[in-house]
């Protein structure tokens, strides 16, 4: 490894993140207490980490020769991805000729942007238990495939429908019978990030619960990875998208240990350093694997109240060879906070009766633009018990209120 080294000299260690939104800027905030030079990159001006960082850049990362102008200009010693679409095969291209470093590794940014990729990786080549699924590239193969006309076996009803390429619950659906299908079709065509005229169709998961388990691949004393587990964050997805997570979330230990088992299986595979957040549903001592970012988690972002270190402290760590520490500091919970409205430069209401609630605090991303539906913040509560923490990160997060000047 390189040496840390001092910022906008020579010397300087220079990381670049594609994707610079809210989990960016706290991963740019934590290599900038390391000496790193910063430069975050993303599709629109002043995104949350663009504030941050040393080195603000716009381009559209989903275009293979902008991608390569920008890295071969820059010529940072990492490249981090921050989001999924990206232009992942110019990715692997450059990391093949020594031209750069991608965390974890560009295989994994490509295998992780597409649904495909990963779910075939995992259920066919590991064999990790999964949703039954199919590929389908018409609404007329969806159909086939919910009623098993395609000659394999029927997924049925409920399932649930996705662009391959989406995130955040962009373009997906919940089918409960043959009327959904149409809507559910045209709803993947219009929500995908990058056009893309096919969808995955997954059988329903009847779980007890969800968590993600943030899996961090590190150096250890010896120089040899190491994988480590944090805590299992539970939380809950409203129309694809997460609206509050908790940490720990209880399991019993054959869950935890089918689910670190799964979790390994996965990230040794994607390979490389870093945090990854995988995702299982859990019914009883059942785990099935739903799927992995190779980067920190939406879900994740309760550690910055519960660890010792954060999801975005251990990514840093972990990516620059230096040793993570997993442990939790206490019981914690997050809750989302809307923009409600859609009005570029909102103004906050309620701050202080959201910090008035106890242990609790904020993160304001500082987006340029708010929609009804997009996350502008989020509330972050400590307390003895995850109930409570829940509750209280609810509160705080109910007293803040976007509102449009
Ligand atoms: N097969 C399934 N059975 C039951 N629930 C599901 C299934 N697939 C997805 N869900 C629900 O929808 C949520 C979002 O799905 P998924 O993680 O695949 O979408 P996403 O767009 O990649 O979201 P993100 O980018 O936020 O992780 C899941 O966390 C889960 O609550
Ligand atoms: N589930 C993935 C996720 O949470 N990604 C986070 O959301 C940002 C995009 O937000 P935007 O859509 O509001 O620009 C991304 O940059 C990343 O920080
Ligand atoms: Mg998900």
């Amino acid at each position: 490894m390189k040496p840390l080294g001092t910022p906008l000299s020579k010397a300087a260690m220079r990381v670049m993140l594609l994707g610079s939104g809210e989990l960016g800027k706290e991963v740019l905030m934590a290599l900038q207490r390391l000496g790193v030079e910063t430069i975050a990159v993303d599709r629109y001006d002043n995104a949350p980490g663009q504030q941050v960082a040393h080195h603000a850049r716009t381009i559209t990362m989903s275009d293979p020769a902008a991608l390569k102008a920008l890295i071969e200009a820059e010529r940072p010693d990492l490249v981090v991805p921050e989001i999924e679409a990206i232009a992942t095969p110019m990715l692997e291209e450059l990391e093949a000729q020594g031209v750069v470093q991608v965390i974890p590794t560009a295989r994994a940014a490509r295998l992780t942007m597409d649904r495909e990729g990963i779910r075939r990786l995992a259920a066919e080549t590991l064999g990790l238990p999964t949703s039954p699924y199919r590929f389908c590239n018409s609404q007329e193969e969806l159909q086939a495939a919910i009623d098993g006309a395609d000659g394999q076996p029927p997924i049925g009803y409920p399932c649930v429908v996705k662009p391959v390429m989406s995130s955040s619950g962009k373009g997906q659906s919940k089918l409960d019978g043959p009327a959904d299908v149409a809507r559910a079709w045209q709803y993947a065509m219009a929500g995908g990030r990058v056009s893309h005229g096919r969808v995955i169709v997954e059988g329903f998961i009847d779980f007890d619960y969800e968590i993600t388990l943030l899996t961090v691949r590190a150096l250890g004393a010896d120089g040899q990875v190491q994988t480590h587990f944090c805590s299992p964050i539970g939380h809950k997805q409203v129309s694809g998208d997460y609206v509050e997570s908790w940490q720990p979330q209880p399991m019993s230990p054959l869950a935890l240990e089918r689910a670190q088992q799964i979790a390994l299986a996965v990230t040794s595979n994607l390979g490389g350093r870093g945090l990854f957040g995988v995702e299982l549903f859990v019914k009883a001592d059942q785990v099935w694997f739903s799927e992995v970012s190779p980067r920190p988690h939406d879900t994740g972002m309760v550690t910055m109240a519960t660890q010792w270190q954060n999801e975005f402290e251990l990514h840093a760590r972990a990516i620059l060879g230096l040793p993570v520490d997993t442990s939790l500091k206490s019981p914690g919970a997050s809750a989302v906070i809307y923009g409600g409205v859609e009005a570029q430069a909102v103004v906050f209401d309620g701050v202080a009766e959201a910090l008035s609630v106890p242990n609790s605090d904020l993160r304001l991303f500082g987006k340029p633009e708010s929609f009804v539906k997009r996350r502008m913040g989020v509330a972050l509560v400590h307390d003895a018990d995850v109930d409570t923490a829940r509750r209280q990160a609810v509160l705080a997060a109910s007293k803040v209120k976007p509102r449009a000047v």
